[in-house]
């Protein structure tokens, strides 16, 4: 049976339960995915600033790491090209591209500094997200924008100031908005003694940011907390409290990083919450495997529920980007891996009869609720997503991995 044949038969079975398969393709297609850029050389950047720091860690040596942006841009390029649909890419500002013999400090970034993305991605139709980079620098060794030293603290006004202006000369240049995330890796080791004077500090640092002039309909702000980070387990300055506040006060968005919260703690419960309070939410899908550890988004549970709550939602107020970086294997297929599983995992929650479940739960039917949610897991989903990609005309199945293994022979293994 070809592809299309098995589709035209999925098809009549998911029919059979109320559900549209084309119109489950055509919302598919219509849903971007941020894909960041720091999975393809373990967040390390072109401005030399410092090794990674910020208590997150890239594990593993597999060959063929981009070392500058044009093998970075290449390497977008080639696993872009494995993934259905049109996406987005996520920067952060350590990723500026300077001319030869240029470098300026993470105060004096300009818009010219991403010139080269800007033409990147506007020759491949895809819009970009941006990120001020507040880790892997010596002023950020001890505290950012909740620092106790002025000099510091201003340091770090001034770069998210200026990933304001380059987020807004994304926006402009794509003609979508830019959402520009701040993560600060500030907090203690141990116990501290008072908690509120750097929380005060980094409402204070967020204040004089966002007193700026800037088109917030162009940019969309984002707040991103932690639970704890390595070297930080005693208290995270940027906590879930501190943003949730700030967001709701501050008219801006927060967001919710699969991996920053306490291990029973779930992000796709906490969606549903988030939207009845603001209009959209921000997500990084990642997968912490005991802390968060980064490690590459599977087809599994949680991903698949936090997609359910994405579709159930809208997912036009979600703006879902992904957060993971492995470097114990080929980094392009962990990109395609992760990405390919996110929209799986969206696949599967607009192949839901959601209308139908929604009305068992009110009308307090769990026992055929459950039965109906376990019985759809062996639907013939496989079938619909092998026919999204042909459509898509990347390839389906477990066939896109020989593109990989090529471009590793020809390409990553020659990085030496
Ligand atoms: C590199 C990212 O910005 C970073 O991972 C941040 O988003 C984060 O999740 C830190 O734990
Ligand atoms: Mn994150």
């Amino acid at each position: 049976m070809t592809v299309k044949e098995r589709y035209e038969s999925a098809k009549e079975v998911y029919k059979a339960i109320g559900v549209d398969t084309d119109a489950a393709l055509e919302a598919l297609k219509k849903i971007p995915i941020s894909m960041h850029c720091w999975q393809g050389d373990d967040v390390i950047g072109f401005d030399g600033a410092g090794a990674l720091s910020g208590g997150i860690q890239a594990t593993g040596n597999y060959p063929g790491r981009a070392r500058n942006p044009e093998e970075l841009m290449a390497d977008i390029d080639k696993a872009l090209s494995l993934i259905p649909g049109k996406h987005r890419i996520n920067l952060h500002a350590s990723y500026a591209v300077f001319e030869e013999g240029e470098w300026v400090d993470r105060d004096k970034l300009e818009p010219k500094h991403f010139a080269k993305w800007v033409e990147f991605a506007k020759e491949r139709g895809i819009g970009i997200d941006f990120n001020p980079t507040l880790f892997s620098h010596e002023k950020a060794e001890n505290a950012t924008l909740s620092s106790e030293i002025p000099e510091i603290r201003s340091f770090w006004i001034d770069h998210v100031k200026a990933c304001i202006r380059i987020s807004e000369y994304f926006a402009k240049e794509q003609g979508t908005p830019c959402t520009m995330n701040i993560w600060i890796p500030d907090g203690f080791k141990d116990i501290p003694a008072d908690r509120t004077s750097p929380r005060a500090r980094l409402k204070d640092s967020l204040d004089q940011i966002l007193s700026m002039d800037y088109d917030k309909t162009k940019v969309l702000v984002a707040v991103e907390s932690k639970v704890f980070g390595i070297g930080v387990e005693s208290c995270t300055v940027g906590s879930h409290e501190f943003y949730m506040n700030y967001a709701s006060k501050n008219d801006i968005l927060c967001l919710l990083d699969s991996g920053h919260y306490h291990p029973t703690e779930v992000v796709s419960d906490k969606i549903s919450s988030m939207l009845l309070f603001f209009d959209q939410v921000a997500l990084h899908v990642t997968r912490p495997v005991r802390w968060d550890s980064d490690h590459v988004v599977l087809f599994d549970d949680e991903t698949k529920e936090i997609a359910k709550e994405i579709i159930r939602g809208g997912a036009d107020r979600v703006l879902l980007a992904l957060d993971f970086f492995d470097a114990s294997i080929n980094r392009l297929s962990a990109w395609v891996v992760g990405m390919r599983n996110m929209q799986k995992a969206l696949l599967n929650a607009l192949l839901l009869p959601n209308e139908t479940l929604a009305q068992l739960q009110a009308s307090r039917r769990f026992t055929e609720q459950m039965m109906l949610q376990e019985e759809l897991k062996l639907y013939p989903i496989g079938d619909v997503w092998n026919y999204f990609c042909e459509l898509n005309g990347v390839p389906a199945k477990e066939d896109w991995f020989k593109e990989i293994l090529s471009y590793e022979k020809e390409v990553l293994l020659n990085r030496k």
